[in-house]
């Protein structure tokens, strides 16, 4: 007998700079919609979190095997929703690489705000002096780069209806329907 089609689902990446509320509001999503949560922070090799810690923003080198290992998580086909900050369009071309359908949602704020949840929040090992270096080095979405922008202004609850909802209203993306007897992982 044929084994049952396995059907990939759609992943979610949270991207935006540090303190934008990728991890808080990528759990939530997870929780609201019964799917996986990773936290990107969580498959960072212990150099880059070394360099971090010490200050020193990482640079495309040191993001690149990081980037890879979010990639494959992508890849597996679950619709994990990942935090990541994905700051370059190049960083997402290559995550686009591993899950060519990932949709990114793009945590957006002031810099005011951002300071105000970076000084009122710890972190394993996130400075807030970095800052600086992470608005710099983002890339904001592409109008062609499927994805969304969302204001971290809104409460927490706000974002991920309002992710829930633009992925909805997206298009339909071409990942293979489930058909009976697939398998759904
Ligand atoms: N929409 C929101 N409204 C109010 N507070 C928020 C919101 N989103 C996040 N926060 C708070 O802001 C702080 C930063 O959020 P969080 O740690 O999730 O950001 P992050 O993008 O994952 O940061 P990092 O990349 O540095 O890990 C936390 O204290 C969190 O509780
Ligand atoms: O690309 C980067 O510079 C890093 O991923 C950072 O974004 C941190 O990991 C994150 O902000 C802390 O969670």
């Amino acid at each position: 007998m044929d084994s049952a089609p396995v059907v990939t689902l759609q992943p979610i990446v949270l991207m935006g700079v540090s303190g934008s509320g990728k991890s808080t509001v990528g759990e939530r999503l997870a929780a609201a919609s019964g799917r996986v949560f990773i936290d990107g922070d969580d498959l960072h090799p212990a150099e880059n979190k070394e360099k971090m810690a010490a200050g020193i923003p990482l640079t495309d080198d040191d993001r690149l095997p990081w980037l890879r290992r979010v990639g494959e998580r992508l890849a597996v086909g679950d619709g994990a929703i990942v935090a990541c900050s994905s700051l370059k369009r190049a960083y997402r071309e290559l995550l686009r690489e591993y899950a060519p359908e990932a949709y990114f949602a793009l945590l957006s704020g002031t810099r005011e705000l951002l300071e105000q949840r970076l000084a009122g929040r710890h972190h394993e090992y996130m400075p807030t002096t970095l800052l600086d270096s992470q608005l710099a080095t983002l890339e904001p979405l592409d109008s062609d780069e499927r994805g969304g922008v969302f204001d971290i202004a809104r409460p927490v609850d706000d974002l991920v209806a309002e992710i829930r909802a633009a992925l909805a209203a997206g298009e339909p993306v071409d990942i293979g329907a489930p058909a009976e007897g697939d398998i759904i992982c």
